[in-house]
């Protein structure tokens, strides 16, 4: 995909207002002049934002369910993804946890700048979340499947769906944790990539426990 169709894609799929392709273009010079500073995204992909990053993120939502009042929470969100991208498309509330100190100042000086209210930062580790259910939970590049259920599923009930974008391996990642983990599992394709794929989950539970009730 390249730029130009990431943003035609964009607009087809959400048909984008003024403001919010404001706040994006506005997420995507910040984004880019910050990696002068800090490693937020891997350089090599940097003259490619919208199509690997911006609509990357975007893609959860056309899996992800709709608001349900209950929060979005983007896990490692480290640069803003796709927490960022998520939050300036759709006015729902919105929380990311990152734990790196320098991410979390950048995450609230994007937030603040763009005028985002309807997104916040946990500042902490993604384990000592406090407690709450998520409408969806979302994983970037944040850790392994297994690490990554573990360590959200106090934040997660039988009606959280998972949207969490991997590589080429999404399958074989589904299938290693099949004996120790239940629910109801899918693999999407991504849009942006044909080497990457979505895993989708609901009623995620360690196996063994009975659903609904993690
Ligand atoms: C490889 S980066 C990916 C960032 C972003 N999601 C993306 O796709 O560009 C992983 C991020 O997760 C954060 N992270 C790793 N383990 C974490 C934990 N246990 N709790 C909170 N954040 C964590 C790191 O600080 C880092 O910013």
């Amino acid at each position: 995909m390249t730029e130009e169709e990431a943003r035609a894609w964009l607009q087809a799929q959400f048909e984008v207002s003024r403001e919010t392709w404001d706040q994006l273009e506005r997420y995507v010079a910040i984004l880019s002049s910050a990696m002068d500073e800090q490693n937020l995204i891997a350089e090599s992909t940097r003259p490619h934002i919208w199509a690997r990053h911006i609509v990357d993120s975007a893609q959860l939502l056309t899996i992800a369910p709709n608001d349900d009042g209950r929060d979005w929470i983007d896990l490692g969100s480290g640069a803003g993804l796709p927490g960022i991208v998520i939050a300036c498309l759709v006015d729902r509330p919105l929380m990311m946890v990152e734990s790196r100190r320098k991410r979390i100042d950048f995450l609230n000086g994007v937030i603040a700048d763009l005028g985002l209210g309807n997104a916040r930062v946990f500042g902490g580790r993604v384990e000592s979340t406090p407690a709450t259910k998520a409408a969806v939970i979302s994983a970037r590049a944040y850790a392994p499947l297994p690490k990554l259920l573990a360590s959200a599923l106090h934040l997660s009930d039988k009606n959280t769906v998972w949207v969490l974008p991997k590589g080429r391996n999404a399958q074989n990642e589904l299938e290693a944790v099949r004996p120790t983990w239940q629910g109801a599992f899918h693999v999407e394709p991504s849009v942006t990539d044909a080497d990457s794929a979505i895993i989708v989950a609901r009623s995620v539970t360690p196996a063994g426990k009975k659903k609904g009730r993690p």
